[in-house]
């Protein structure tokens, strides 16, 4: 008889793999309280056959009931192969309760695994579940990124072109400003022209050519000047038409009446050289003189706004151009000492004065301050010419001496939109006893004073003065005030006599 082998547990790798998993099952469910439940099969008593409550006689775990050999000699064989059977039985018990144990055991860890394998799967389609989702969310927050970014680069593409658009501006505004400021800084410049004269005690304008004077001669005083200055002399006026009988010439209905010459000096060219002059007047002449201005607007236009008080509006050029359609539009007779030109002249007037029509007179001269007696107001100046060149250039008696300098001039004056008229001529006598005369009519070669106009005293209120000095061997004219002037006066002299025309309506 071979007595079974122990039985080998279940210690297979595989076991082994399954009995560790197991243990991490035990921790959540005690496999020994299941073992606790399992029936046990109760040994045989081996002489009884009833069940032995103690524990078991022969084990594979090597708790072998050792039997003597030789048997016991006092039991007879029978008793002794009974006795072995027994604890063959027994054993055998003992070992089927161990491998019910054991697939009590196995049992128990399938269904464990079952179960284990059961929630992992459950867990798996969790899993799955959220990857999926997560995949989904994963598409759709790349789609919104997409999206996103799109935009992000629209919006970019489009704050880069609003910005670009700005810079533009930016530098458009910046150029324009700076233009204003140059146009600031000139108009300054021409402000500062006219300033004050501390030393005459009368704002003034200080010109160029003023300066070039005052550094040259030094400031003219009212000692140093004399009185032998004459007034302007009106030489001819355009004529249009002659009336024999009255010896009057007609120039849009402002008659001009033929006058002897006089002592004074004055040039002449005589009654027949009147007449004659009068009907050959070539009627292409485009210089008339009006002494009715019909334009409302000048006394502003003749005030230079700054570009940035103003807004643009009322710049020069667009004061120009609004009084060139109002004159056309009154269809009147436009004199060019009218045009609102920022013309020298019309630049040198001191802030001071004001340039504006005068009812009857054509432009005059307004002061905005109240002016002491005693005080130069300023200067009378212009191209100065002899005594034969006033004549070839305003008398056409003496036409046929004119050079080809003189018609130069005369259609430089035209040109220029300035008169030819001889009505601003004023003779100075030298102390050779010879004449010579500042002609003032060029408004591009004279100074505010040629706007001065007549008035008889005591209605004039500065007196011309000329001085013998000279700069250059030209004469110096000067203004000084004969009284208190109050503001708001025109600025006027006496042309006296020899000055006007028998028809002349003087104001
Ligand atoms: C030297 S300019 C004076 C400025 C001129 N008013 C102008 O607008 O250019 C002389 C001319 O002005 C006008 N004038 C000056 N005083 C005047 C007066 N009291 N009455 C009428 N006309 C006068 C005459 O046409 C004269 O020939």
């Amino acid at each position: 008889f071979t007595p079974p082998s122990t039985p080998t547990p279940p210690t297979t790798t595989t076991t082994n793999t399954r009995t560790d998993t197991l243990l991490l099952l035990h921790s959540s469910q005690s496999g020994h309280e299941k073992r606790t439940h399992r029936p046990s099969i109760a040994p045989l008593s081996p002489h009884t056959g009833a069940t032995s409550s103690s524990g078991p006689i022969g084990s594979s775990s090597g708790v072998t009931t050792v039997h003597p050999f030789p048997p016991n000699p006092r039991l007879p064989a029978t008793k002794y192969s009974e006795q072995i059977l027994h604890d063959e039985i027994h054993r055998l018990r003992h070992t089927l309760n161990e491998r019910n144990d054991d697939v009590d055991t196995l049992v128990y860890e399938v269904v464990r695994l079952r179960e284990w394998n059961q929630r992992a799967k459950i867990a798996n389609e969790a899993r799955s579940n959220d990857l999926t989702l997560l995949r989904k969310e994963a598409e759709r927050l790349k789609h919104e990124f997409e999206t996103r970014n799109r935009q992000n680069e629209d919006k970019v593409r489009w704050l880069t072109e609003r910005l670009e658009e700005e810079r533009r501006q930016c530098v458009e505004e910046l150029e324009k400003r700076e233009r204003l400021l140059r146009e600031k800084d000139e108009m300054m410049a021409r402000l500062q022209q006219r300033q004050v004269n501390e030393e005459d005690g009368v704002t003034r304008t200080m010109t160029d050519m003023e300066v070039r004077w005052k550094n040259d001669m030094g400031s003219p005083s009212p000692e140093k000047i004399g009185s032998g200055g004459r007034v302007p002399h009106r030489q001819y006026r355009e004529t249009m038409s002659y009336d024999e009988n009255k010896q009057v010439a007609r120039v849009g209905g402002a008659p001009i009446m033929y006058r002897p010459p006089k002592q004074s000096g004055m040039a002449s060219e005589g009654r027949a050289g009147f007449v004659e002059r009068v009907q050959k007047r070539a009627v292409d002449s485009t210089t008339v003189l009006t002494d009715t201005p019909t334009m409302e607007t000048y006394a502003q236009s003749s005030e230079i706004h700054a570009p940035w008080e103003t807004a643009g509006e009322s710049t020069m050029d667009s004061i120009v151009d609004q009084y060139m359609v109002e004159s056309q539009q009154s269809k009147s007779t436009i004199s060019t000492s009218d045009l609102p030109m920022d013309t020298p002249a019309r630049q040198s007037l001191p802030s001071t004065f004001r340039l504006t029509p005068i009812p009857g007179k054509g432009l005059g001269i307004i002061t905005t301050q109240s002016i002491p007696a005693g005080q130069v107001l300023g200067e009378y100046k212009g191209e100065v010419i002899d005594a034969s060149t006033k004549d070839r250039r305003y008398l056409s008696s003496q036409s046929h001496e004119q050079t080809p300098q003189d018609w130069e001039w005369r259609q430089s004056r035209l040109d220029r939109g300035q008169g030819v008229t001889g009505t601003y001529l004023y003779g100075v006598t030298q102390p050779n006893e010879e004449s010579v005369y500042v002609d003032a009519e060029d408004e591009y070669n004279s100074l505010w004073t040629r706007f001065i106009n007549h008035a008889s005293p005591p209605g004039d209120n500065v007196d011309p003065k000329s001085s013998c000095e000279t700069w250059n061997g030209e004469p110096r004219v000067w203004f000084v005030s004969n009284r208190d002037i109050d503001a708001g006066e025109e600025i006027c002299f006496d042309y006296g006599d020899d000055y006007w025309l028998p028809d002349d309506n003087v104001v």
